[in-house]
């Protein structure tokens, strides 16, 4: 297995996209969701990207690539049209940064799966990158299955699971009120 899921914290994680389309904009929004700051490196900008500049939301640095553009990344995401350029962010990328490549997965060290969140509760698919759009259905088929009730049974075991953790049961015991806590929530499932 060469790629394992990840839950990271993005928080405060300073990011730089390269290049400023479609594809760019779907990986800048992710990653602002996420909490981390975003700067775009791109001639121009599609108008989502740009609204987002202009509210503050992310930074935009007007020109074309540079490698003096990754100086402090941590996540890169090489999103331009351009094949020639996305290798060059590639190999410019600092050793210890996360790599996505959008249109050669395997310049880079990670891509990105289809999710779907439900509160706590995180479904991920991927298709190793054979299909994104089978990877799309399965995750829209999931998302009838595990509906926004599905979240909120998930922050109430939470609860009663973080109330549990104070308290002095024995290992044993307390696995098995945890068993019986996931019955008693799922169990019309
Ligand atoms: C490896 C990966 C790397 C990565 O980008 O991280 C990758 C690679 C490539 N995708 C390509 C094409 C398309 N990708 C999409 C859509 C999505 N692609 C996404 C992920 C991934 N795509 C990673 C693997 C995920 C997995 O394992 O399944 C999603 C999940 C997340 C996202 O991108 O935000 C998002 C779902 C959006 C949603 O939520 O619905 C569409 C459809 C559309 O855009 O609507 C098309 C056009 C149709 C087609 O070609 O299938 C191409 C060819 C490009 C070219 O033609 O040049 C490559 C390059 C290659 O295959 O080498
Ligand atoms: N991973 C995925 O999910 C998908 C990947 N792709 C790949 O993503 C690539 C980008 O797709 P789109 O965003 O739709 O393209 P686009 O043409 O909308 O945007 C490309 C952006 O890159 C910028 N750019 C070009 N050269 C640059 C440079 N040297 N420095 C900085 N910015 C530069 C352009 O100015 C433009 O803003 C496609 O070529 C395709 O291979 C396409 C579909 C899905």
């Amino acid at each position: 297995m060469t790629h394992i899921p990840l839950m990271v914290d993005l928080r405060s994680c300073i990011s730089v996209v390269i290049g400023g389309g479609r594809i760019a904009a779907r990986r800048v929004g992710t990653l602002c969701d996420a909490g981390a700051k975003v700067t775009i490196i791109s001639p121009d900008l599609v108008p989502s990207l740009l609204e987002g500049v202009q509210i503050g939301k992310w930074q935009w640095k007007r020109k074309y690539f540079e490698p003096s553009d990754l100086e402090n990344a941590f996540i890169i995401v090489a999103a331009t049209d351009d094949t020639a350029t996305n290798r060059v962010v590639a190999q410019a990328a600092p050793p210890h940064a996360l790599v996505n490549v959008v249109d050669d997965p395997s310049l880079g060290n990670f891509h990105v799966p289809v999710s779907l969140k439900r509160g706590r509760f995180t479904l991920s698919v991927a298709t190793g990158g054979a299909s994104p759009i089978l990877a799309r259905r399965i995750r829209d088929e999931l998302a009838r299955q595990y509906d926004e009730s599905f979240g909120e049974k998930v922050e109430q075991l939470y609860q009663l699971r973080m109330a549990l953790k104070s308290s002095e049961d024995d290992p044993e015991a307390r696995l098995k009120r945890l068993e019986n806590m996931v019955d008693s929530i799922f169990d019309n499932e």
